[in-house]
């Protein structure tokens, strides 16, 4: 058996490496007092630390007689704590290498370094916040766009565990109203009201589960972001473009082909959607060696890109390397960017005639006209065909998705039964597995080894 690892105190640096104004050891665990009292002497002796307030002194060496740092440490004990255990913290000087050595004296006074994101699972554990609380605080920090922070703070503050409550309710009333009949077989029918049955399966489970996997793709989006790949021949303006979005001298332009070598990456944010942008080499036959390996990797980004723009130059006819280039993107998401409109005085040359259809935008990266459009197209693109673009933070991610689909399937299951009059104990069987897929989602239910994969996605000290 191995040791009950939920006993130990725990320890971490909080804050992050390097240097900043101040940095913030936290300690949570029985001993996390005992701990504090033989390495920080309070500038005021004697006093008694009062509970959840800051308290002025230095950490000492124990032994040595020698001061580390001057600091402030705060003693905040269980349950009202981020853990619901004692905790202490100690807000240092913020330099990594002090906080180390802060830490190391700590460990020594027998606490264990704690696992990345395991304060965060003793919340959970400790019944402080249920598990789509817990992936809220990853998600705030790793949210790349201000709308990103805002779905993360609303699922934090329980707006998805909520929309998964009240169907939890729905299905809890529809189980007492099945045990009832299961224990009271001989009044038979009556005694089950099937149009009541079916009208809260439908009206507070079917429909808001339906809801909430539509609004799954918008979580996987405001998360993890799209790629957006640039791509055209050589000398359209592609690296003008990456130029124009971030609005900075990012990539080199030339007036000549074959500028661009190697891919270039930034992050842009479009109406709240974190879009990585990325320029490539200009693609063309006969390149020579170093500019052919750009090529290979233009093409792989290509394939793997959510949506290409796919550039060419609006002030001359296609040519058939265009055209090739065109064949080899046809089949990604695609908007067309017709490029140095600001040549094209004399009107515009008709593209859709010469074999590119689809939508199109016309800019000039050069006078940075057509951005705010492209920008524009770009959400249309990513966002156009979702009917729901919710703001209310309920965005579940991949894995309430799988789960939610399994509810949804048992739900379906438990419409049949309903519909052909099965046997109670059926509906009972596949209310339970609705249930309990639901429970997945905010932890009542979830395998440990799942707990494993989600906690470990945090980083040190969370
Ligand atoms: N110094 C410091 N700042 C921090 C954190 C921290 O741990 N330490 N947090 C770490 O993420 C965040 C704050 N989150 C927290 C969430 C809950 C509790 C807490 O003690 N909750 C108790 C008591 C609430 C009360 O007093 O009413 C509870 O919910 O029971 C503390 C911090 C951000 N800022
Ligand atoms: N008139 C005009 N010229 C432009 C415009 N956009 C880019 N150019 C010019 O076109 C030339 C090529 O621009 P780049 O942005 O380097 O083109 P690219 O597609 O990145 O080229 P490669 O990296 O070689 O594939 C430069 O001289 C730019 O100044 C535009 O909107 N109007
Ligand atoms: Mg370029």
């Amino acid at each position: 058996m191995p040791a009950d690892r939920t006993e130990d105190t725990i320890a971490a640096i909080s804050t992050p490496p390097g240097s900043g104004g101040i940095g913030i050891i936290r300690i949570s665990g029985a001993q996390a007092l005992a701990i504090l009292q033989r390495l920080f002497q309070p500038h005021d002796r004697g006093c008694r630390f009062r509970s959840h307030h800051l308290h002025y002194g230095h950490i000492v060496q124990p032994g040595a007689d020698r001061i580390l740092d001057e600091v402030l440490a705060v003693y905040m004990p269980a349950p009202r704590t981020y853990t619901r255990e004692d905790v202490v913290e100690i807000h240092c000087h913020g330099s990594y290498l002090l906080l180390s050595r802060i830490l190391e004296l700590i460990l020594a006074a027998g606490a264990r370094l704690a696992d990345p994101g395991e304060f965060t699972k003793r919340a959970f554990l400790n019944g402080r916040i249920d598990l789509t609380r817990a992936e809220a605080v990853i998600d705030i920090l790793a949210a790349k766009t201000r709308k990103g922070i805002d779905q993360a703070q609303a699922q934090l503050a329980g707006a998805l565990y909520q929309r998964i409550e009240a169907i939890r309710q729905g299905l809890m009333q529809m189980k007492a109203y099945i045990e009832v009949a299961i224990d009271f077989p001989d009044e038979d029918a009556e005694i089950v009201d099937l149009g009541g049955l079916q009208q809260i399966l439908e009206q507070q489970v079917a429909q808001p589960l339906q809801r909430l996997i539509a609004s799954a793709d918008q979580g996987r989006i405001l998360r993890d972001g799209i790629s957006v790949v640039i791509a055209g021949v050589p000398n359209v303006g592609k690296s003008s473009l990456l130029n124009a979005l971030l609005q900075e001298e990012r990539a080199l332009v030339t007036a000549i082909p074959g500028t661009t070598r190697d891919s270039i990456e930034e992050y842009l944010d479009i109406e709240g959607i974190p879009v990585r942008i990325i320029d490539t080499a200009g693609i063309r036959d006969h390149a020579e060696e170093v500019e052919e390996l750009g090529i290979k990797r233009a093409k792989v980004l290509l394939q793997q890109a959510d949506l290409v723009l796919f550039m060419v130059d609006g002030s001359r006819d296609l040519s058939e390397a265009d055209l090739r280039l065109h064949r080899l993107v046809a089949a990604k998401p695609l908007i067309v960017v017709i490029n140095k409109a600001d040549l094209c005085q004399d009107g515009v040359r008709d593209f859709a005639a010469q074999g590119i259809t689809g939508a199109a935008v016309w800019i000039s990266a050069r006078r940075q006209t057509g951005i705010e459009d492209l920008r524009r197209a770009i959400f249309a693109a990513v966002v156009g065909g979702r009917d729901q673009w919710q703001e209310d933070g309920c965005a579940p991610n991949l894995r309430h998705r799988q789960a939610l689909l399994r509810a949804e399937a048992a739900g379906n299951r438990i419409a049949e039964s309903l519909a052909a009059g099965s046997s109670c104990d059926l509906i009972a069987v596949d209310i339970q597995e609705c249930l309990e897929q639901l429970g997945e989602i905010v932890g009542l239910t979830t395998a440990d080894d799942i707990l494993d994969v989600i906690f470990t996605q945090f980083c040190l000290g969370k």
